[in-house]
């Protein structure tokens, strides 16, 4: 079996305590690896690695030598792009398209953009009078935050650790990673790229374990991490930001959602089929961005109920090795049995049913992974628990509207604010729309389009902070006005 260390100042270890935790396959639960569980020793000595490397060799590194080593574990990840797909897979239980096409190639593209952006960022400047006459110049330095603390979730979890690792490297941070305990694997894979590239040891760390009372408690409470960024929960996030407020440290948190898709009647229908299909379902619908409340403008209520599980009935469920396999399960028994209790839910709330609501009928060994059917509802009122709060599964509800200040309305009575997703052919619509719904990121006729150069976050409880671009830029770096009199 798969034996996963920690990874600390450039080398694999096994923890402190000798203690591990077992890794199990999504699609049928047999234990594929046995994990080391970091102790606070363990944690204690990755901080310090990270904080010795920013004094190190990457301390002195010019802008353009981070650049070029920041493309090589670009290149170097593209060259074990298999490597990294296997071991997403085997954590995810994930089909292989979903990685091969989308979170395995933002890996690498996470540290191209980085190193592109801290390459070309200007520095901002001021000129002032001054009394004498002769005036003053103001220039801004942007220098390192220190030691980044990234906390990362398990539903992509390759993309999004190093949606935090790339930028904090680009700005000449050093990191102390916790990955999921769901998800370790190619977190600690690119651990053996940074070696490969030649990467100064202590500059990306690795620690395994938990969140409370365990290794991500343990890297937020340390007084030697300097900032922390974090995707996950929002209640996560709440404890991570009381740690966090020891020290008076920064934060950035991406978090939950509870996202509205608006369908209006002028709508390229098909393509808004397919759009909402995979907002709704892909991943397992374990996509923050993913759309879980679904608004149909009425004359194409009906309709659109009908493509939606016409397609949503079309799934091939199967582990992600099996030809013709589009369809994974879910990341845990626990999580599976979150998602079936909404399911449960949803019932007793007085939805309707449309398709779905259960677990498929699988055979042999798959018969033990945590699978859950695509499930669709109509027929519930806004506050009904399951059109309010996030389950984080293959399911949407779909209610019908009338008018575009109703839609306004209810896609916003919710306490989250990452995403929306807007389909109408309707350009002055699409405008008002999009500044009339509270949210970090609309997309008008698509869905999960993604330009890094934009500002990405979410708005109300669904995140502090925008990363992307020069954004990124704002949490990674602090910011030194130097103030000179002529
Ligand atoms: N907004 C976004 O960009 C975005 C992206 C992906 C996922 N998410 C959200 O993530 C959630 C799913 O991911 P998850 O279940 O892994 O989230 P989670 O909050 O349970 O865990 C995320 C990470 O936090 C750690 N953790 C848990 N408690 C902690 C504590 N007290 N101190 C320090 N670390 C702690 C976990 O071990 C894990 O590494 C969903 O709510 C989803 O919406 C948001
Ligand atoms: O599941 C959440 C997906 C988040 C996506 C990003 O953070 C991104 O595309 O950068």
């Amino acid at each position: 079996m798969r034996q996963v260390n920690n990874f600390i100042n450039g080398e694999f270890q096994p923890a402190d305590s000798a203690q591990r935790f077992e890794k199990r396959s999504p699609v049928n639960n047999q234990v594929i690896a046995s994990i080391a569980e970091a102790s606070k020793a363990d944690v204690n000595r990755a901080v310090q690695a990270a904080q010795q490397a920013l004094k190190g060799p990457w301390g002195q590194f010019t802008t353009e030598q981070r650049v070029a080593m920041l493309y090589e574990v670009a290149e170097e990840i593209t060259r074990r792009f298999d490597d990294f797909v296997a071991a997403e897979m085997a954590d995810t239980g994930q089909p292989s398209h979903v990685m091969k096409q989308v979170f395995i190639p933002r890996g690498a593209a996470n540290f191209k953009i980085f190193a592109d952006v801290i390459k070309n960022v200007a520095s901002e400047s001021f000129q002032m009078a001054t009394p004498d006459g002769r005036g003053a110049l103001n220039y801004a330095l942007r220098v390192p935050k220190g030691v980044i603390g990234v906390i990362s979730p398990w539903n992509a979890p390759f993309m999004l650790m190093t949606w935090k690792v790339g930028p904090a490297l680009a700005c000449g941070n050093t990191v102390v990673v916790k990955p999921s305990e769901e998800t370790p694997l190619t977190a600690t894979l690119l651990g053996e790229v940074m070696n490969k590239v030649g990467v100064p040891q202590g500059v990306y760390n690795v620690v395994n374990g938990f969140g409370p009372d365990s290794a991500g408690a343990f890297v937020t409470e340390h007084p030697g991490v300097d900032a922390i960024t974090f995707t996950g929960e929002t209640k996560t996030g709440t404890a991570i930001m009381k740690a966090a407020a020891e020290g008076a440290r920064d934060v950035s948190f991406e978090m939950g959602g509870k996202n509205a898709g608006i369908i209006f009647a002028d709508c390229d229908f098909d393509a808004a089929v397919d759009g909402i299909f995979r907002s709704a379902f892909l991943n397992t619908g374990q996509v923050c961005l993913g759309t879980e409340r679904l608004y149909v403008e009425r004359p194409i209520f009906d309709k659109f109920v009908q493509a939606l599980k016409t397609k949503a009935e079309a799934v091939n469920y199967g582990a992600p090795t099996e030809h013709g396999s589009n369809f994974g399960p879910l990341i845990s028994k626990e999580h599976q049995q979150k998602v079936l209790s909404y399911y449960k839910l949803a019932v007793e709330e007085g939805a309707t049913v449309v398709t779905g609501g259960g677990v498929p009928d699988m055979q042999g060994e798959l018969a033990e992974g945590n699978w859950v059917q695509p499930t669709i509802w109509t027929g519930l009122n806004d506050n009904a628990r399951v059109v309010q709060e996030e389950i984080f599964g293959p399911c949407c509800h779909i209610s019908p509207f009338d008018r575009e200040d109703e839609v306004i309305a209810l896609a916003n009575d919710t306490e989250y604010g990452l995403s929306t997703t807007i389909w109408t052919t309707n350009l002055s619509r699409a405008h008002r729309m999009a500044e009339a719904v509270d949210v970090g990121i609309t997309w008008i006729n698509s869905w999960f389009l993604r330009d890094l150069r934009t500002p990405f976050g979410g708005s109300k409880q669904s995140g502090i902070g925008r990363e992307g671009g020069v954004h990124s830029l704002e949490f990674y770096t602090e910011m030194r006005n130097v103030c000179i009199k002529l």
